[in-house]
């Protein structure tokens, strides 16, 4: 495909609910170490709908129209003069946060939290419903032959899952509960199925939810209840036989009752890891988590070697991501996408690229929430 003479047209937030489409210039290769993607899917995240909505999510405030979307696989079309890993017709999954790689975290190995980072559709930062993307090669993942442009599109959310797991350090043999059954939650099980837990526990406020966790991933489920967080942890060990706790309890709802919750569900000597983003203030119960001696930790984003390892989870069969796929829409029908996800009608929707041929556009939505 010659960009030169290619469209790229680009879905773009100018305020909250307010959304157009746009052909904006090519972008060209800002180092010798860049390569140049055409997107090829997209998957929408709760934060791109929030902004869509809300126009800010918590200090990221949306001032100037801002391109959507980061959660992309694409094929490589250029490459810089110093890129020796990529070449051009490689499909990759895009990481799209550019760290900057020399502040203190970014040398300790954590460039999640480099506080210069260019995150994509996190303002000013344009996101990647667009044409084409330019990142530099080493945050481009070359997807194996047996993995397809639409899972490469999950790889992100995937990522998300992937560290919020290891940083709960799960071990083989382990009880998980995790809180919350979407997309974020529902990985987050079937990453710690892969890595060996015996028993995993989703738990959400929404029966569909939890039905599709069982056939995805889960072995145990509870709907949970709007009694006490200890009552509702008592209930939540009985019903997985868990009388001691669980080795590991996962928030992947942000809500605070579910919080709450959690820290009545882990063990004593257990480890508590927060990845759910929801407000930013609640009541947590710290006496609980100070006389079992929990070993709290949060979550953010995805680190050294993340994206590898969930490349690896799909290529090796332990993670079904396709699963997620509720369906996949033409570019042109992105706003309808959001509308779809807001209201709670689907798992995970694609959009296509706007130069992707696509017989599936409008594909039946297979994966209900
Ligand atoms: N830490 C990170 O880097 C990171 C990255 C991406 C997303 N997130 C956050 O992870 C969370 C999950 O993301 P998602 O895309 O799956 O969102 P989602 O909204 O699809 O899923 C949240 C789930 O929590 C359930 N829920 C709500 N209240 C609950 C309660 N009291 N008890 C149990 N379940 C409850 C909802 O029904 C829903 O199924 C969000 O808060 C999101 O902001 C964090
Ligand atoms: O998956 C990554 C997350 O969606 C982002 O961190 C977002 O929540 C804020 O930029």
């Amino acid at each position: 495909m010659d960009p030169k003479s290619a469209s790229n047209l680009s879905f773009i937030l100018n305020k909250p609910h307010d959304v157009q489409f746009s052909d904006r210039p090519v972008p060209s290769l800002q180092s010798s170490h860049d390569v140049l993607v055409a997107i090829n899917y997209t998957g929408i995240c709760g934060s791109d709908v929030h902004y869509w909505e809300h126009g800010a999510i918590g200090h990221f405030v949306v001032k100037d129209p801002m391109v959507l979307g980061h959660e992309s696989a694409g094929t490589v079309i250029q490459v810089g003069p110093e890129v020796k890993t990529l070449k051009t017709g490689d499909r990759v999954a895009l990481e799209p946060g550019y760290p900057c790689r020399r502040c203190q975290p970014c040398l300790s190995g954590k460039y999640n939290l480099c506080p210069e980072m260019r995150f994509a559709a996190t303002p000013p930062y344009d996101g990647t419903l667009t044409g084409f993307w330019v990142a530099p090669a080493d945050f481009c993942y070359k997807l194996p032959d047996n993995v397809s442009l639409q899972e490469g599109a999950l790889i992100e959310p995937l990522a998300v899952a992937v560290h919020i797991v290891r940083q709960a350090v799960v071990t083989p043999g382990q009880s998980v509960i995790v809180m919350g059954a979407g997309p974020v939650g529902l990985l987050c099980a079937a990453v710690a199925r892969a890595f060996g837990a015996s028993k995993v526990v989703s738990v959400d406020i929404v029966e569909s939810k939890l039905a599709f966790a069982k056939s995805f991933c889960s072995t145990h489920t509870y709907i949970s209840q709007r009694v006490p967080a200890e009552q509702n942890a008592a209930n939540i060990r009985k019903e997985a036989d868990l009388p001691e706790g669980a080795d590991v309890v996962i928030d992947a709802s942000g809500a605070e009752p579910s919080i709450q919750t959690s820290l009545h569900a882990v063990r004593t000597g257990g480890t508590y890891v927060q990845g759910g983003m929801g407000k930013s203030d609640i009541t947590f119960p710290i006496m609980a988590m100070c006389i079992k001696e929990v070993t709290a930790k949060g979550s953010f984003r995805y680190g050294s070697g993340d994206y590898k390892l969930a490349i690896e989870l799909v290529a090796s069969g332990k993670v079904d991501v396709k699963k997620l796929v509720s369906g996949i829409v033409a570019f042109k029908e992105a706003e309808d996408a959001f509308k779809k996800v807001k209201q709670g009608e689907v798992i995970k929707i694609l959009i296509a690229g706007p130069n992707e041929k696509l017989e599936q556009a409008g594909a039946a939505v297979t994966a209900k929430a």
